[in-house]
């Protein structure tokens, strides 16, 4: 049979209806319409074109991704897009660059931090785009701890200016994305100096180059921090390096909304959380979940198709053989990633309504879920791309060989996607964050204070600590009550096994320092629970289309019980659940295969990518797959000749045994 006829089959056994889900999968019609039209809007113009990013030299393809740029803003004013058009038209570019730390970064630092009158100054020339941004916090010497940062900003009240100076080597900036070669501005983090008190990290409204030439100004040194990790790839952003020597900055332009300096010198602290200060931060670990569905659905699609397409063994006679989608093996580790995709899709929703309603209320000075906001987000954010990349990589995998070839797509998107696990904060130190929330939130409960919001089943405490899963039966696996306390129990059990340890320590610091792989494992439960709830709670709406809430069903509780069978230790060493219950779980999921298995390409397709974001031979609507591997082939450079070069200074030599003359 051949790809196309294979995939044809595969949509004619849906048991739902594909459009749908496609409107339940972006979110609302209106949202399906926009990201639909965006996508083909890319799709169709050949400025966006992206066959031959592995070939491209560092330069050539990081001057393609400026004219890509170009373009885009070109477009994005010609046709008045709105701000959610242009973000899902510049998404669907699919070309990692300076625009993404621009808009991503920088103009929501200076919304969040500024004051009026900066927001008044700097926020015209940013959305025009006359001034370019980036986001530089990191140092060579410190990331993560952002305490720990080293760039000074000394207020000089003589001129009324802030020096702001690299003091050591380590201090230099590092990383920022957008500031190698682009930018013309940033916002940087540094040290608050005045009067010799250091008041430590502020954010600063930088310029870095000349608005005619480009040059860096005086006292600014600046350039590109090398090759990163994988062909094409990230390689087209210009993550850069940045010291300053004495560079003189005017007062106003301290980002002063949180705390001030006056122009006498004194610093007028700030009357808020200075956490607010992370605020973008926040705001991007946010869409960094949303963004994991989005990467794992591209994954799992490509994966998904091919699957249907390819076949090996089983057949008797000459027969067809089977397609490896039909082998257990195959969809045991496929089907979860599929679930995933979903799960990671509706969480996000979820944290952008929370992100949403945190913000309302901050501006109204009401801080109290701020401590739930960046818990949810930090922890979210780290379990949620932990899962993608080591799913971009299992997908690659299930495609066998072909998978590892460029034009699979999947080498290019693991490379482009696993720097996730480590911007916007490494992941492990993100989840050590859910861990501190979740030991504050088990110190409390004896308090009298009722946990709320994702940790309200912590007051439930005395029931999950003791209570025994009634599951007895395998479809008993299917009823969202029991899946949610097995969550529940689970991940409270898991927390406070953790503070009781901790208070063996006399030294809470030290102990915590102990315990810190047990405190991850008790922060990835308790981000799991999330997810598997907020999927549930999906599952109770108004949810339209023949067919299509049986298949959510399906997935969540994939989703749920792959996670119980992934985790298991945890289970059974926290008495959750016994060896049989367990067992039950996984007849469950073997069960659940079996249902998923004629919907899988439909339930892909319901991802609505075009070809184009794609990027994928093995992954095509059509699935005519060996054809274009051929195509695919024969653009390679190194086919443009039949005998290549080299062959007479290295390869004859060996063959004619005359290797004196080679040219070594
Ligand atoms: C095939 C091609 C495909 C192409 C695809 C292209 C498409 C592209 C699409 C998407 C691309 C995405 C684009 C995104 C680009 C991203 C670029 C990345 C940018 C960056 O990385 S910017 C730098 C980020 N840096 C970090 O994240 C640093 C991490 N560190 C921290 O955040 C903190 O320092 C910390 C969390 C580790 C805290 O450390 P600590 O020392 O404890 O902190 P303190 O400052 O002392 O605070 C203690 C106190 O505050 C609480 N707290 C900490 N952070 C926050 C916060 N944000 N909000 C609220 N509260 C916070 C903390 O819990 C403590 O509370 P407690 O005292 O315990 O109650
Ligand atoms: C592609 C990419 C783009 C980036 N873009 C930007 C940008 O635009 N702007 C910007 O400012 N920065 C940017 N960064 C920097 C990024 O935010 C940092 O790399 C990140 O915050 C991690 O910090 P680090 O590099 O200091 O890691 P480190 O903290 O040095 O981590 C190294 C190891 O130590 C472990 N570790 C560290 N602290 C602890 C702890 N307390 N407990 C347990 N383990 C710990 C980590 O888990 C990790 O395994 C970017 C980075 C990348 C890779």
């Amino acid at each position: 049979m051949e790809g196309d006829d294979n995939l044809a089959h595969e949509r004619n056994k849906a048991e739902f209806d594909v459009n749908e889900m496609k409107i339940v999968w972006a979110g609302s019609r209106q949202a399906f319409e926009v990201s639909n039209r965006m996508s083909r809007l890319v799709a169709s113009d050949p400025v966006f074109d992206k066959s031959n990013r592995a070939v491209m030299t560092r330069k050539e393809l990081f001057k393609n991704t400026l004219r890509k740029s170009a373009h885009a803003w070109k477009l994005i004013n010609e046709l008045c897009l709105s701000d959610e058009e242009s973000t899902i038209f510049k998404y669907f570019m699919d070309q990692p660059g300076f625009l993404d730390l621009h808009w991503r970064m920088f103009v929501p630092a200076i919304k969040g931090q500024g004051t009026e009158e900066q927001k008044q100054k700097w926020l015209p020339l940013a959305n025009k785009m006359q001034i370019i941004g980036c986001y530089a916090q990191t140092e060579l010497g410190h990331g993560s701890n952002v305490q720990g940062l080293e760039t000074t900003a000394t207020f000089n009240p003589q001129t009324d200016q802030f020096i702001l100076h690299s003091p050591t080597q380590t201090s230099s900036k590092w990383w920022p994305g957008g500031l190698g070669k682009v930018s013309t501005h940033a916002v940087v983090y540094a040290r608050l100096i005045t009067n010799g008190k250091d008041h430590g990290v502020h954010g600063f409204i930088v310029q870095l180059r000349n608005l005619d030439d480009h040059s860096p100004l005086p006292g600014i040194t600046i350039g590109d921090i090398g090759v990163k990790f994988g062909n094409g790839a990230y390689n087209s952003m210009d993550n850069g390096f940045l010291m300053f020597d004495k560079f003189c900055i005017p007062r106003d332009q301290m980002l002063m909304r949180l705390s001030k300096v006056t122009r006498e010198g004194k610093y007028v602290p700030s009357d808020v959380p200075r956490q607010l200060m992370y605020g973008t931060m926040v705001s991007v670990r946010q869409t960094i979940v949303s963004n994991a569905s989005v990467a794992m659905a591209r994954a799992v699609c490509i994966a998904t198709r091919y699957s249907a397409v390819r076949r090996q063994f089983g057949s008797q006679n000459g027969g067809v053989e089977t397609q490896v989608i039909d082998y257990k093996t195959q969809q045991n580790r496929l089907f979860p990633l599929l679930a995933s995709a979903y799960a990671f899709r509706f969480v996000g929703e979820w944290l952008k309504w929370l992100y949403t309603d945190v913000t309302q209320r901050l501006e109204a000075s009401d801080f109290a879920t701020l401590p739930e906001a960046h818990a949810c987000t930090a922890g979210l954010k780290s379990m949620t791309t932990s899962a993608t990349s080591d799913g971009i990589e299992e997908c690659r995998k299930l495609c066998g060989g072909h998978g590892y070839l460029w034009c699979s797509g999947l080498p290019e998107l693991f490379a482009v996607y696993v720097p996730a696990c480590t911007y916007e904060g490494d992941n492990v130190v993100l989840q050590l964050q859910v861990a501190r929330f979740l030991m504050k939130t088990v110190a409390q409960l004896s308090s009298g204070n009722a946990p709320a919001g994702t940790t309200a089943y912590m007051g439930r405490a005395k029931h999950l600590l003791q209570c025994r899963s009634s599951i007895q039966k395998a479809e008993d696996w299917l009823n969202p009550a029991m899946v949610l306390e097995a969550f529940e129990a689970r991940a409270l059990r898991m927390a406070v096994s953790c503070a009781n340890n901790l208070k063996k320590f006399e030294n809470q610091e030290q102990g915590f320092s102990e315990l810190l792989a047990d405190l991850v494992e008790a922060g990835i439960a308790h981000c799991q629970l999330i997810v598997v709830s907020k999927f549930i709670a999906k599952l109770e709406r108004d949810i339209k289309g023949k067919g299509v809430k049986n298949q959510l069903k399906n997935l969540c509780y994939i989703y749920a019980l792959h996670l119980i069978h992934k985790h298991l230790g945890d289970f059974l060493s926290t008495n959750t659940i016994t060896p049989e219950q367990a067992s039950l779980a996984n007849n469950q999921l073997r069960s659940l295969y079996s249902q998923l298995r004629p919907n899988a390409v439909a339930l892909v397709d319901a991802f609505d990518y075009t070809d184009h974001y794609l990027g994928s031979v093995l992954g095509r609507y059509d699935g005519n797959v060996y054809p274009k591997l051929f195509e695919e082939a024969l653009k390679d450079p190194l086919n443009d000749s039949v005998v290549p070069d080299g062959y007479h200074e290295y390869i004859r030599p060996f063959i004619k045994q005359d290797l004196r003359s080679a040219r070594l």
